[in-house]
């Protein structure tokens, strides 16, 4: 189902949308009293009272969402069928829509009857923005608006890096290196130090952050106060960092295989020394919090390839960039087996009605992005999302429900 507006102008949109949504559009206009002229405002307040009449709107463009039916892959409904939890990633390029989409998306799972919460794990967070209410603080936040509830988290990755890292020295660090200078041991500390374990928490390696941003959720998600949670939306960080966060129990693997033996080496030590001198032996706590935290990051790369819980969408636009670079984010989520069915192409321009030459060339080359997609070996098997650019910003519910319903169908 289309709606019908006017060249590029998302008031003719929300004119048009109140004809299946004045309700919702009219709170959109109360938080945005300034997107609109004046006189262009009454106007929309008179055709949402024309709605409920018989005369139709006019149709001089057509904003369309497409989804291009692929074998197999069920729209929305499918996305809210069942009470089983189950999550959502969305990923791409920058700037291309992720958080609107996500944001959009947790807005309909919550007003679907799904107590959502959605995530971002993105350093540069955007979902205040997006929502238009202050969701930061790293804690639970409730946003206002949807029919069920809706709570958002933004988690800052460097700060979940920094804390860990605290952690990890006031319990390893020094104490460690003390005990054993006082034991004559204070070499195989140096070793360790050689093995840079405070390095890898100082300069991480690209992806380090997120992942470990998205180990607390996970964390997080197995305490009991988040079991009411049915639908989990995953704002995540452009490309390269979600690629790389895929790869990091691996890396972890390696780092702490190291670091682990030896840790053996001075277990062994101690415990001789313990038997001995009867002294309490210590533990390298930042060690452990490592081995803890690869094995959180095992767990999560675990549910990242589960078909039956996850599905990760990559959101692109229709330029040859960022669909050249959605292909290569399909191919390599494909190796690492993460599950992906859908393709969003946002901010596609309609089609003009007027001779504005600049609209009509913008078209055509996003066209020929379009077409790119279509014979794109990793991109023509995804079930294609088109959504149209509007002429302002989405931000707040309101706006989020009505891209929602665009998007999401
Ligand atoms: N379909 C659309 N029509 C008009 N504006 C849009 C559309 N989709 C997104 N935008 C706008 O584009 C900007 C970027 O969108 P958004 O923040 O969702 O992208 P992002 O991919 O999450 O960005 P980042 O990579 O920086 O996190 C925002 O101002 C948003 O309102």
């Amino acid at each position: 189902m289309g709606s019908f507006c006017l060249p590029s102008t998302f008031s003719s949109c929300i004119r048009s949308s109140a004809a299946t949504n004045s309700m919702a559009m009219a709170a959109f206009l109360s938080h945005h009293p300034k997107i609109l002229p004046q006189p262009f405002l009454s106007t929309t307040f008179r055709f949402i009272s024309l709605s409920t009449s018989t005369k139709p709107p006019r149709k001089l463009f057509q904003v369309r969402s497409v989804a291009t039916p692929a074998e197999g892959i069920a729209g929305f409904e499918s996305m809210i069928s069942g009470t089983e939890r189950k999550y959502y990633l969305l990923g791409g390029k920058g700037g291309v829509g992720k958080t609107s989409s996500a944001a959009a998306l947790a807005v309909k799972f919550a007003n679907s009857g799904h107590p959502t919460l959605v995530v971002s794990t993105d350093p540069a967070h955007s979902l205040s923005d997006s929502f238009a209410q202050d969701l930061t603080g790293g804690t639970l936040v409730p946003v206002e608006g949807p029919d069920s509830p809706l709570f958002a988290l933004e988690i800052n990755p460097e700060k979940a890096r920094e804390e860990f890292r605290t952690t990890a020295q006031k319990n390893g660090g020094t104490g460690v290196k003390d005990f054993m200078d006082g034991m004559g041991l204070g070499m195989l500390v140096d070793q360790l130090g050689e093995l840079k374990l405070g390095e890898l928490l100082d300069t991480p390696p690209p992806g380090l952050d997120e992942a470990i941003a998205i180990a607390k959720v996970i964390q997080f998600l197995e305490s009991p106060e988040y079991n009411m949670f049915t639908r989990i939306v995953f704002d995540t960080a452009p490309t390269g960092h979600t690629l790389r966060l895929l790869s990091l129990p691996d890396f972890l693997d390696a780092s702490i295989g190291k670091i682990l033996k030896l840790r053996q080496k001075i277990a062994s030590a101690t415990s001789a020394i313990k038997s001995v001198f009867g002294q309490e032996e210590k533990r390298l706590d930042a060690a452990d919090k490592l081995e803890r935290l690869r094995e959180r990051m095992v767990k999560v790369r675990e549910l990242f390839r589960d078909k039956e819980s996850t599905e990760f969408v990559i959101v692109t636009i229709p330029t040859v960039m960022a669909v050249n670079e959605s292909s290569r984010l399909h191919a390599s989520l494909k190796k690492e087996s993460v599950p992906v069915k859908r393709l969003i192409v946002n901010q596609i321009l309609p089609p003009s009605a007027s001779d504005c030459k600049f609209c009509a060339m913008k078209r055509k080359d996003q066209l020929r992005a379009l077409d790119l997609i279509r014979n794109d070996p990793e991109l023509s098997s995804l079930l294609v999302i088109e959504a149209p650019l509007v002429d302002v910003e989405i931000r707040g519910v309101p706006a989020l429900k009505f891209l929602g319903d665009i998007i999401w169908k």
